[in-house]
């Protein structure tokens, strides 16, 4: 029997337009898994108000990342699904959960090649209900309405694999070999509401173990790292602490210079080159930091393609 690899990552606007931006933040943010609020409150909210509100600002957000191939969550995606493709020998798609490349067209395209085992792997190291579930739900969706289904294995997280923290602490210590270590590291994590916490998500319990093992490989002290998230959303109260008030308060405590890393994502993204890397270095300088360093995602380097074979082979195994 047939064997493939089904990479899913979130997906991102198909242009840097606000028209394209307003298409996919209704899409995201119309999941229920992301946006949990009732319908009737949320959709009219959502396409009335916050869609056509935010999109100009962030599709000019996009703008200023957007890469000639397109935009970078797609772009370091596909070639990671690509060099995966090469090196494992077989089969290797990727399809977004949102947006263009979906995963019904993906599915349905492997079944029709005789694929009949399935290793799906969802681009996300923690596992959340507004991610990873979400993919989980779209895949058994898809799958509830074909004649014949394939064996599946589900990556729900992969936050304390070895070869995912070998693979990032790798990336920092190549980064501080070129270019000397920082005061400070942070590990920035994309935020949640505070509330998924409190009903059982293990989001933040994964983020704090992969921030923990990753400075444990790293050799690093209490004092030399710290644990953040960032991305905010909407007013109400998220995971704490706020990537940006740290970098603010920072200098007051007398450190000048820091690094920031995030293990969350597997590929850069707005919310890494922007956000991360643009705006809050920023903030850390107008602060009265005196550098900023943003240590790129693992993205389609050497480090991450051993990841993904690590991860689509033990899956194969289970399946054999
Ligand atoms: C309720 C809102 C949101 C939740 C919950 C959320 C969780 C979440 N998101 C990621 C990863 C990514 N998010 C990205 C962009 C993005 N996220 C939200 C909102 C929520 N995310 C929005 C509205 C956007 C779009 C940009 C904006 O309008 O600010 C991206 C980048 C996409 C890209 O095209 O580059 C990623 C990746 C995780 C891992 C997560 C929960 C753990
Ligand atoms: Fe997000
Ligand atoms: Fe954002």
């Amino acid at each position: 029997m047939s064997r493939a690899v089904l990479l899913v990552n979130l997906g991102t606007p198909a242009a840097p337009t606000p028209r394209a931006v307003r298409r996919y933040l209704r899409e995201f943010l119309g999941d229920r898994r992301v946006v949990p609020l009732p319908r009737a409150l949320w959709l009219p909210l959502l396409y009335g108000v916050i869609a056509p509100l935010r999109s100009p600002q962030v599709a000019k957000a996009y703008r200023g990342i957007w890469m000639a191939e397109g935009s970078p969550l797609a772009v370091y995606s596909r070639r990671l699904a690509e060099s995966l493709a090469r090196e494992a020998g077989l089969p290797v798609v990727l399809a977004m959960r949102y947006g263009e490349s979906d995963m019904e067209t993906a599915v349905k395209e492997l079944l029709r090649q005789g694929v009949r085992k399935l290793t799906v792997i969802p681009l996300y190291p923690q596992y959340s209900q507004t991610t990873t579930a979400s993919v989980f739900d779209r895949l058994t969706e898809i799958l509830a309405r074909l004649p014949v289904q394939p064996d599946f294995c589900f990556r729900s997280d992969y936050h304390d694999h070895p070869a995912y923290i070998e693979a990032v602490a790798g990336s920092i210590r190549d980064f501080w070999k070129r270019q000397g270590r920082p005061e400070k590291l942070l590990l920035s994590f994309h935020g949640l509401p505070e509330k998924s916490r409190r009903q059982g998500d293990p989001y933040y319990d994964q983020c704090v173990t992969s921030a923990r093992l990753i400075a444990e490989a790293l050799g690093l002290g209490t004092d030399d790292w710290m644990l953040v998230f960032q991305s905010r959303f909407g007013p109400a109260r998220w995971l704490e602490p706020y990537c940006v008030e740290i970098l603010q308060r920072l200098p007051q405590q007398g450190v000048r210079s820091v690094d920031v890393v995030c293990p969350g994502f597997a590929v850069d993204c707005l919310e890494t080159l922007e956000e991360i890397a643009g705006t809050n270095r920023e903030i850390f300088l107008q602060a009265g930091g005196g550098r900023y360093r943003y240590i790129p995602a693992l993205n389609d380097s050497p480090r991450h393609l051993a990841l993904m074979r690590t991860l689509a082979e033990e899956r194969h195994e289970r399946l054999a």
